[in-house]
């Protein structure tokens, strides 16, 4: 891959992503007034009247997961191709190489049987103890792809996400 499509790549993935994201948290906040107030509550608390500042932002913990919780409801990728390489048995499936699936990351994030009846609410409580408690640590929230495909901004998006949502609340 040259430098140039590489450059493309990261353009393209990064340029979208992290205002869609907000715009969905913008939405959701706007429904849910008491979250927002928490989340405003947590910024005030860690910057008080100052700008943010990096070391802040690894305190934003509502914000986090405000956002994991939005992230679950909309993925912004909807679905994530992948191509069996060699013939796989899942269960009483069989992959046979060459075959192209679609992972839907919305099913899976929306899935009442993984997540329980409020599995279509906005809940980010879900997420007060991180991502692995609330996945149980099964593979059931990929907002961010997974394996060696995973997206190499999600760190970046977050912090983004985090500095932005200081800054408007
Ligand atoms: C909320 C924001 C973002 C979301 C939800 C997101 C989501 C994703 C997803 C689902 C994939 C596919 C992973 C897979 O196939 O398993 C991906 C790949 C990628 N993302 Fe992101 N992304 C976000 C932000 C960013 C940002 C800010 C950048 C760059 C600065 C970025 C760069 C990339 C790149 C380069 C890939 C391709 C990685 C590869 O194929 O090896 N993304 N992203």
């Amino acid at each position: 891959m040259s430098l140039k499509s590489v450059s493309y790549s990261i353009y393209l993935a990064g340029q979208k992503t992290t205002s869609v994201l907000l715009v969905w948290t913008m939405a959701l906040l706007s429904e849910h007034p008491n979250w927002q107030a928490h989340a405003r509550e947590e910024v005030l608390q860690v910057f008080g009247n100052k700008k943010w500042e990096v070391d802040g932002l690894n305190h934003l913990k509502i914000a986090t997961m405000i956002f994991h919780k939005v992230l679950r409801l909309y993925p912004l990728v909807a679905m994530l191709p992948r191509v069996v390489y060699k013939d796989t048995q899942v269960g009483d499936m069989c992959f046979p190489a060459g075959v192209q699936v679609l992972l839907s990351t919305i099913l899976v994030h929306h899935d009442h049987e993984i997540l329980g009846d409020d599995a279509k609410e906005f809940n980010p409580e879900r997420f007060a103890e991180g991502v692995l408690k609330a996945t149980k640590n099964q593979v059931s929230f990929f907002p961010f792809g997974w394996g060696p495909r995973v997206c190499i901004g999600q760190n970046f998006a977050m912090m983004e996400a985090k500095i932005a949502l200081a800054m408007i609340l």
